[in-house]
């Protein structure tokens, strides 16, 4: 199968999951990228079943709202039940690192309110160390050559995202060489120097359930 077809295929399962436990007023929190496009190309199909949605960027809000699925603001709606997301990569606990597509932050707030969070990735995205994928950080603008300075002495190698502001006005750094042993003291490290506005990490909220898809087919994973 191919990376696209994989894609698919998780992106159905995760419909699969859900579906049950849809009512009518239902919202659901909704990642970014190439795989949670997918999944949000196939709730289309559910929209009369349950309320709406909140985005975790401006980009699936408006893909959302181009199937004609209503988008909510988080303040507005509290907690989600479910966060369906993709990531970079994901290891055996389900700690993650996500932001290719620099919509972390974003991201990592609407996890912070799902009761659950179903990550939709290809057997790719499987790692067993974290870090192979450079880990993105967004930072408040003025802070960046500081940021970078901090990063350096964590061991990383931060490289700035030239021509990518993120949904929030800031910018990215993306650490390279930066294999990571502890993902939740690391998460808390980084986010702990100043100017930093979050990290890719998704360690001290990871994923509570892995669609991961190969060649063999889609398997559900529960965090080690
Ligand atoms: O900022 C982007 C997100 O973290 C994505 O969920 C992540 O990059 C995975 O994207 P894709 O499904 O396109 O591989």
């Amino acid at each position: 199968m191919t990376q696209d077809e994989l894609k698919d295929a998780v992106a159905a399962a995760a419909i699969d999951e859900i579906e049950p436990w849809l009512e009518r007023d239902t919202i659901l929190g909704i990642g970014t990228g190439s795989t949670a496009n997918r999944f949000i190309d196939r709730l289309a199909r559910l929209r009369d079943d349950f309320k709406g949605a909140v985005a975790s960027s401006e980009a699936s809000a408006e893909r959302l709202r181009g199937h004609g699925i209503e988008v909510f603001e988080l303040n507005s709606v509290g907690t989600v039940p479910y966060y369906i997301d993709g990531a970079d990569e994901v290891n055996a606990h389900l700690h993650m690192i996500k932001g290719g597509g620099a919509a972390l932050t974003r991201e990592k707030i609407v996890a912070a309110c799902a009761d659950r969070f179903i990550c939709i990735a290809d057997a790719s995205k499987r790692v067993e160390r974290l870090g192979d994928f450079p880990l993105p950080v967004e930072v408040i603008p003025m802070a960046r050559s500081y940021v970078a300075r901090e990063l350096v002495k964590l061991g990383a190698d931060p490289v700035y995202r030239e021509g990518v502001v993120t949904d929030n006005g800031n910018q990215i750094l993306d650490c390279y060489e930066f294999m990571i042993d502890d993902p939740v003291a690391m998460e808390a490290r980084i986010n702990a120097i100043v100017g930093v506005v979050t990290n890719g990490l998704f360690a001290a909220r990871g994923a509570d359930v892995l669609l991961l898809g190969s060649d063999a087919g889609v398997e559900r994973l529960t965090s080690a």
